[in-house]
């Protein structure tokens, strides 16, 4: 069941935050969600689904992007899923990239964390499942997300093209089996086999994209982000986007690093971009 822990009313819309039972992380979620003013039965509304970076929760985007007026305008609900599982039965280690808030969007295989971290099942599957269910909203959906969850949206639309209408992502890690983040994570939660860690590599997704999946793609990147050449690497990305001529737009802007101040600067283009596909244009 869904519980309800709090409500609060902005941009004539609402913002509120929820708990549920996850069945594919088999514990307690927290998402949030806003909700645009006029969403009803009767007047349903699409949904860009938001996936955070490292360290996050339901809340970093909610609190810090300054999506809601822009979104209350296009008529938009926005949903963030927190960034792991959690819980004190949920396996955790001291580090800020690596355990609870660092789920990376993935199924992992490998114990002790095959329990519990399969954000990948939750944020493809249940989480969309139950908000079309409990809120006013339509089957379109698109997806963003900021650095780990920029790698989270491009990689789940690149493996979904079907479910999104198109995909966004600020600082995304594109290459995380290249980047010191992603095989960390990968390592841990995947194990071994660079077979299985590819899956989740939006390059090589997208080197094995067929035309007929191809979806309209925007991401931004601060040029002044300090984790730009270790971790993030868009390079990589550009270059599989020219050589499969993958409709990506790639904005680089100076002098932005890696925080929110750059994506509350860019989410107003961000939201545009996804109204123009939501509205089924
Ligand atoms: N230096 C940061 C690295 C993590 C980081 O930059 N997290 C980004 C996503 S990759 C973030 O959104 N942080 C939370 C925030 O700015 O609200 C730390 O040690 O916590």
């Amino acid at each position: 069941m869904l519980e309800n822990i709090s409500s609060v009313k902005v941009s004539d819309g609402w913002h509120k935050q929820y708990n549920h039972n996850a069945t594919s992380t088999n514990c307690s979620m927290r998402f949030a969600i806003f909700l645009p003013p006029g969403a009803s039965e009767s007047n349903k509304v699409p949904v860009l689904y938001w996936l955070s970076g490292l360290t996050c929760t339901d809340e970093n985007f909610m609190q810090k992007a300054g999506a809601f007026k822009k979104a209350a305008e296009l008529g938009m609900a926005i949903v963030a899923p927190d960034t792991s599982p959690r819980g004190e039965n949920v396996p955790d280690e001291d580090s800020y990239d690596f355990g609870q808030g660092a789920g990376f969007y993935v199924n992992a295989t490998q114990a002790p964390y095959a329990t519990h971290y399969h954000m990948y099942d939750y944020v493809v599957n249940e989480l969309p499942r139950l908000i079309e269910k409990h809120f006013p909203v339509t089957g379109t959906k698109a997806i963003s997300g900021h650095s780990m969850g920029g790698h989270g949206a491009l990689m789940i639309a690149l493996k979904n093209p079907q479910s999104y209408v198109s995909a966004s992502a600020f600082s995304p890690i594109v290459n995380p089996v290249n980047s010191p983040w992603g095989v960390k994570a990968f390592t841990g939660y995947l194990g071994n086999d660079k077979a299985v860690w590819a899956q989740y590599d939006s390059c090589e997704l997208m080197r094995q994209a067929k035309q007929s999946d191809y979806l309209p793609m925007l991401a931004s990147q601060g040029d002044a982000d300090n984790f730009l050449e270790e971790q993030l690497k868009p390079e990589k990305l550009i270059n599989v986007a020219k050589e499969k001529n993958y409709p990506l737009s790639f904005e680089m802007q100076a002098g932005y690093d890696h925080s929110y101040f750059f994506i509350s600067t860019f989410i107003d283009q961000h939201l545009s971009f996804h109204h123009k596909y939501l509205q089924g244009e």
